[in-house]
């Protein structure tokens, strides 16, 4: 049995990669990019007015006019005009600057009557109410360097250099495997003996957040059985997340199975709770998460373990977060403890609340959690107000 920490210096060791994909920019939020976004044009383009009111030119007013005739007007979307000296033209908020303009005053400054503009200001200065062609970003000068993950507000930006569609790293295409004779559709009514699937389907939701592909499978617990389908499974996925059957029971026939198909193991079983009994390996072409069937062990696998395999993979760059415990608690085993917690938000600081439930087979304590936090092995009481990483939802 390993500790958390070399499990996940293993998985790290064994990161997978899929390539890349071209997608449209409207799909694109949340992936990561593989190529650098570049300004095909000055950020702005043309001196651009900031204001609605008038254009005119410095050297007009240093020579003291302080009344303008109105000769124009430029508005947005219209190319540039020239100013002619001793007059203003009206200037609407993004329009281009006119030629020999360098000043922009704004209509709450000035008041126009008879085709004039009189300036009810005392003071003006070269280039105010412009925002000048290049100085958010020159042309050539990389915006949204590679390996981001794409934000809301890179959607502006990738639409304003034209970029419609953009190259993303590709994500594994998964395959979702529960296990078990005990298992029905959430859909039939369970016989007395049996229970509804519900890991599996938490998984799928999971994926589906992430933006990952997946298909659904189920297996009984006959050896036969689960040595045919996965071993056509592994053939077209890239990664297969698995849930139940990793324990020490009869027909808990997952880990020799996988290695008998040729999937190597790289561990089995971690100190930790929940999830203890967590098997992970790989072929050439695939990576194996079997995920120990308690729904709360499977769900803290996967907070804790694919994803890290998920962002390695796909070289993301993570913060991990903190939180606060709310309340004491205290666990004597020499395992790291994944405890079920509610996180509130207060003032700034995430406040973590560990949940009472009765164990990694209690699913309906997940109602109430928002998360896990990581509590170490080499400590027992953990008090009220330490700070502990977390994986939230
Ligand atoms: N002798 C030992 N027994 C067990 C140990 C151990 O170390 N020695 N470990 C316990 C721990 S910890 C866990 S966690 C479980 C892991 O069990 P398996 O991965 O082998 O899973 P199963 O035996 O197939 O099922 C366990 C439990 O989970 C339910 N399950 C499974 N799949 C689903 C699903 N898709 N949706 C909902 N529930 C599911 C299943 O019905 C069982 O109740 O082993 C302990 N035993
Ligand atoms: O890992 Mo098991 O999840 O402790 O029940
Ligand atoms: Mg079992």
């Amino acid at each position: 049995m390993i500790a958390v920490k070399e499990a996940l210096a293993i998985i790290e060791q064994h990161k997978g990669s899929f390539g890349s994909e071209v997608i449209p920019f409207e799909q694109s939020v949340g992936r990561i990019l593989d190529e650098d976004v570049m300004a095909d044009r000055d950020f702005p383009p043309f001196n651009r007015a900031a204001m609605d009111g008038i254009a005119i030119s410095m050297s007009d007013w240093e020579k003291g006019m302080r009344s303008f005739p109105v000769s124009g007007e430029q508005f947005a979307g219209a190319p540039q005009q020239e100013l002619t000296h001793g007059t203003c033209l009206e200037i609407m908020t993004g329009a281009v600057v006119p030629k020999e303009a360098d000043v922009v005053i704004r209509y709450e400054d000035i008041t126009i009557e008879n085709g004039k503009a009189s300036v009810n200001i005392e003071e003006v200065s070269q280039g105010q109410n412009i925002h000048p062609q290049g100085v958010d970003s020159e042309a050539g000068t990389i915006l949204i360097p590679v390996g981001k993950q794409l934000t809301i507000g890179d959607v502006g930006i990738l639409t304003s250099v034209g970029k419609v569609e953009v190259k993303v790293r590709r994500l594994p295409k998964a395959a979702l495997i529960s296990t078990g004779d005990e298992l029905v559709e959430p859909h039939e009514t369970p016989l007395p003996h049996q229970i509804r699937k519900s890991n599996i389907h938490t998984l799928a939701t999971l994926l589906k957040k992430a933006g990952i592909d997946f298909t659904i499978f189920h297996i009984n617990d006959s050896k036969e059985e689960i040595t045919r389908e996965i071993g056509e499974i592994l053939k077209s996925y890239d990664l297969i997340l698995m849930s139940g059957g990793v324990s020490k029971g009869k027909r808990d026939y997952i880990p020799e199975v996988l290695e008998e198909l040729g999937v190597k193991k790289h561990f089995h079983r971690v100190m930790q709770r929940p999830g203890k009994p967590l098997w992970f390996g790989s072929n050439e072409s695939t990576t194996v998460f079997g995920f120990p069937g308690n729904p709360v062990s499977t769900l803290a696998c996967f907070m804790v373990y694919c994803r890290y395999w998920l962002q390695s993979s796909l070289e993301m760059k993570v913060q991990n977060q903190h939180a606060k415990l709310g309340r004491e608690i205290r666990f004597e085993k020499e395992l790291t403890f994944f405890a079920s917690v509610s996180v509130k938000n207060e003032l700034g600081e995430l406040i973590a609340t560990p949940i009472k439930g009765n164990g990694s087979g209690d699913l309906v304590s997940l109602s109430l959690a928002d998360g896990f936090i990581e509590l170490p092995a080499e400590k027992s009481i953990f008090k009220e107000g330490e700070v502990y990483p977390i994986y939230l939802f």
